[in-house]
């Protein structure tokens, strides 16, 4: 059994309006996304390319409907761009996140990463990061975890497929790399699980060092077609690879009865990208929230 004291249910807007691909959910406005996650009894979320940039006007229109912010991505470019780059931006979103009252702070590498390509093949053309890199990556993650724990947050890594750091072998050096008390891991459901990789490897070796949580499920036959039919990531996303818990092929019963055995202690968010015009998305964050409650007793 899960503290309900200790966890917190948010779900990411990606599921209304995509960060990505801007088309996807063009036409659903802040509003209607904040008020409908509100509704299907969530009581935070992450930060989405909609949301206003005054912290105040934020504010305002998460109270109104009982929501926190929970984080936000942070895209670094460690391997490809010179520290001080990457630096300065992560200064100004660690700020706005400590504004808005948040703890953690997501980050994720885009040197090199194909995420974001629409034609390259997602499981061929993934980059591979050289030693130079490897190390450039756990030095700067290091001082940025750094300047996170100067304001109390802590800085979680989000292993992501199309990256360097997708596979467990990936985050297992990425882990030994870095400083367990600097940086800390951002466990995925749904990108280990489409990587072809075990979520549950990873939740067990890493649970101490777990210090915020994506629920994200893969539609199993959409899967399939991407890796034969050499999709990219962006084209996976668009044909509803992702979906919320309940609605696709992950069993998420091991990860609550590991993570709630562990006192695990943040946010669970629900976060599964895809067309709202497809997947209604309050319908959809309606069966989240009821896999919660009956899967997670939450
Ligand atoms: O946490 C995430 C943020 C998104 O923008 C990203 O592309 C998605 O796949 C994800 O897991
Ligand atoms: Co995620």
């Amino acid at each position: 059994m899960f503290d309900k004291e200790a966890v917190q249910l948010g779900i990411a807007p990606i599921g209304w309006t995509n960060d990505d691909m801007p088309e996807l959910g063009g036409e659903i406005t802040f509003e209607q996304c904040i008020s409908e996650m509100a509704l299907a009894g969530f009581t935070g979320t992450e930060i989405g390319n909609k949301y206003p940039k005054d912290s105040n006007e934020l504010k305002k229109a998460l109270k109104l409907r009982g929501l926190q912010i929970a984080s936000a991505w942070f895209s670094s470019y460690l391997t490809t761009k010179p520290y001080e780059e990457t630096e300065k931006e992560f200064i100004k979103h660690r700020d706005f996140l400590h504004e808005m009252g948040a703890e953690v702070i997501v980050i994720s590498e885009q040197g090199k990463s194909i995420q974001g390509e629409m034609d390259t093949p997602l499981f061929s053309s993934k980059p591979i990061f050289s030693d130079k890199e490897w190390s450039d990556l756990a030095d700067g993650l290091n001082k940025l975890g750094e300047l996170a724990v100067q304001k109390g947050m802590k800085l979680v890594y989000h292993h992501h497929m199309g990256t360097g750091v997708q596979t467990s072998t990936e985050i297992d050096r990425l882990m030994k790399a870095t400083e367990e008390e600097l940086v800390y891991l951002l466990f995925d459901t749904g990108h280990l699980y489409f990587s072809g990789d075990d979520p549950l490897y990873i939740l067990e070796k890493y649970l101490e060092r777990i210090k915020h949580v994506h629920l994200k499920d893969v539609r199993d036959h959409i899967a399939d077609r991407v890796r034969k039919e050499n999709w990219s990531f962006l084209e996976a996303v668009k044909h509803g690879v992702f979906t919320v818990p309940g609605d696709g092929g992950y069993d998420f019963s091991p990860v609550f009865d590991i993570l709630s055995q562990s006192g695990y202690q943040g946010w669970l968010l629900v976060e599964a990208e895809q067309d709202p015009m497809k997947a209604n998305p309050l319908e959809h964050a309606l069966i989240a929230r009821k896999y919660l409650r009956d899967k997670a007793g939450l």
